[in-house]
């Protein structure tokens, strides 16, 4: 990174900057009341020491930030902060870790020497800190007060309080902004010499491995670009589009630029005209072709995008789920969509429907790597060993969902990887072992506006560097795979 830091439009205060919260009580480890960090109380602290901690959660224990930051469900400290506070934690963590391999190579560019490997508080607190000077709107001299001083609360790192302000200062001082002008362009020409700082080596060797070096590389460039907002409508996209400012993608898809607000605050939301659902994961639920009228079971089902598309295209369905509060959340997507399906709680490895179903949709649990645009810390939440454990329990899923086929029924395996271990090759190991189904080819011409992602062997697979570059401001789409199998007659 080089060149003078251009000016940016900065607000008058933080976000986060405001005053609120009670001094607490407790003293020691750096911990008050309640387990939260005791000490100095200035405006914007404690959400710079939450961010700090879920970084910290994420790193060492492989946690999800989704998780980490879900409003009833996620981190005590997280569920303390105000809302406003809330949204600056997941926008610090979401920055820090898309361009983790950048922040990094900034901090140590500035450091006499490397830091040592159990300095990791330390560390985190410096990644917070910067994440905010090269991505954020915090004003540069907010970020650095409040990383010293989150340093300086800590007694892990409380020495190094002044090491953290130098450091901070420089980057501050002389570091480019990120992500550089233009990111998006960049995805679609494969600069990506950037982007391959970025992208963690386990992840970089498997996509090099799978896709060939340069096609990695345009996939790590388009992991450094934000993702866009897509809506699934029941009816009348174009309409929809219109009315919201976005532009029309596929039968159903409206794409949204920046969108200011909460989205429940859009127009249709109440109503429930549309869902958020990615592009790409509209897909696999179009390879059923007409479900109307048809039995369908989908046995992966929450938060339930695909199972509202069975439901609005007219099937009978069935949803399964083991996870008993994304069930909530599935049921009361249904609800607000005024849409209706069975809903079944419980583990698929258990289920026993009393009749085989003409259509079943396996959208497995996966690496969830097609959406590291969305969710930048799956890059380092998730490796080899993870990917290999994922591919034996799909095929156990995908066996098990096949028994609930009907004789010349269909069955779709999907999920959210661009690993082929998930994809490819869990459909090519389900064939080898499982008779009576076959691979029911995908053509192009049943995807129109995606010929592009069906494969020789009539496989639908997206990866994100397709469609970049195609909106003003972030396009592409999210990986995604799909296999589609026939039941022969008995
Ligand atoms: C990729 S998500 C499904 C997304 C969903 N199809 C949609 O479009 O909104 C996978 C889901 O499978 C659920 N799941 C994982 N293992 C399961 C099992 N053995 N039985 C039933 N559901 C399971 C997870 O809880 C998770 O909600």
């Amino acid at each position: 990174m080089s060149g003078p830091k251009p000016p940016r439009p900065q607000q008058g205060r933080a976000a986060g900057e405001h005053k609120s919260r009670a001094r607490p009580t407790g003293k020691g480890g750096g911990e008050g009341a309640g387990g939260r960090p005791a000490g100095d109380e200035r405006p914007g602290l404690f959400a710079r020491q939450v961010a700090a901690r879920l970084l910290s959660a994420v790193v060492s224990s492989r946690t999800s930030l989704d998780g980490l930051t879900d409003a009833s469900t996620g981190h005590p400290h997280f569920r303390q902060l105000p809302p406003r506070d809330q949204a600056l934690v997941k926008a610090i963590l979401t920055a820090a870790f898309r361009f983790r391999g950048s922040i990094e190579a900034e901090i140590a560019g500035r450091l006499e020497r490397p830091l040592p490997p159990n300095a990791a508080a330390l560390r985190h607190v410096l990644h917070v800190g910067a994440a905010q000077i090269l991505c954020l709107d915090v004003p540069d001299s907010a970020a650095v007060d409040l990383a010293v001083a989150s340093a300086a609360a800590d007694p892990r790192s409380a020495r190094f309080a002044g090491l953290v302000n130098a450091v901070l200062r420089r980057i501050a001082r002389e570091a480019g902004r990120l992500p550089k002008a233009g990111a998006d362009e960049a995805a679609e020409a494969g600069e990506a010499a950037d982007a391959r700082r970025d992208c963690p080596d386990w992840l970089f060797k498997r996509l090099s491995e799978q896709y060939g070096a340069a096609r990695a590389g345009r996939i790590a460039a388009a992991h450094l670009v934000r993702a866009p907002v897509d809506l699934t409508t029941k009816a009348d996209a174009a309409g929809w589009a219109a009315r919201l400012g976005g532009r029309a993608i596929g039968p159903r898809t409206v794409r949204l630029g920046e969108v200011e607000g909460p989205i429940s605050a859009l127009a249709g939301f109440e109503e429930g005209a549309w869902w958020v659902q990615d592009v790409a994961a509209t897909l696999p639920v179009q390879l059923f072709g007409d479900v109307s009228g048809r039995r369908v079971a989908d046995l992966c089902a929450a938060p339930g995008g695909k199972t509202a598309q069975l439901a609005a295209a007219g099937a009978l369905v069935t949803a399964l789920e083991k996870s008993a509060s994304r069930m909530k959340r599935l049921r009361e997507n249904l609800d607000r969509l005024k849409l209706s399906a069975e809903t079944v709680a419980g583990d698929l490895m258990d289920f026993a429907p009393e009749a085989p179903f003409d259509a079943v949709l396996l959208d497995a649990p996966c690496s969830s790597t097609g959406t590291i645009r969305r969710h930048p810390d799956v890059a380092y939440t998730k490796d080899d060993a993870e990917i290999e454990k994922l591919a034996a329990l799909q095929l156990s899923l995908l066996t098990k969902a096949a028994a609930c086929v009907a004789p010349g029924g269909c069955l779709v395996f999907a999920n959210c990887s661009i690993d082929r271990r998930e994809g490819e090759e869990v459909a090519a190991s389900f064939l080898a072992a499982r008779e009576g189904f076959r691979l029911e080819p995908v053509a192009p011409a049943e995807l129109p506006d995606f010929a592009f992602a069906v494969s020789e062997e009539g496989f639908l697979r997206t990866t994100p560097e397709m469609l970049s570059g195609d909106s003003g401001r972030g396009g592409g789409l999210d990986g995604f795979f799909a296999a589609r199998f026939r039941r022969e007659n008995a």
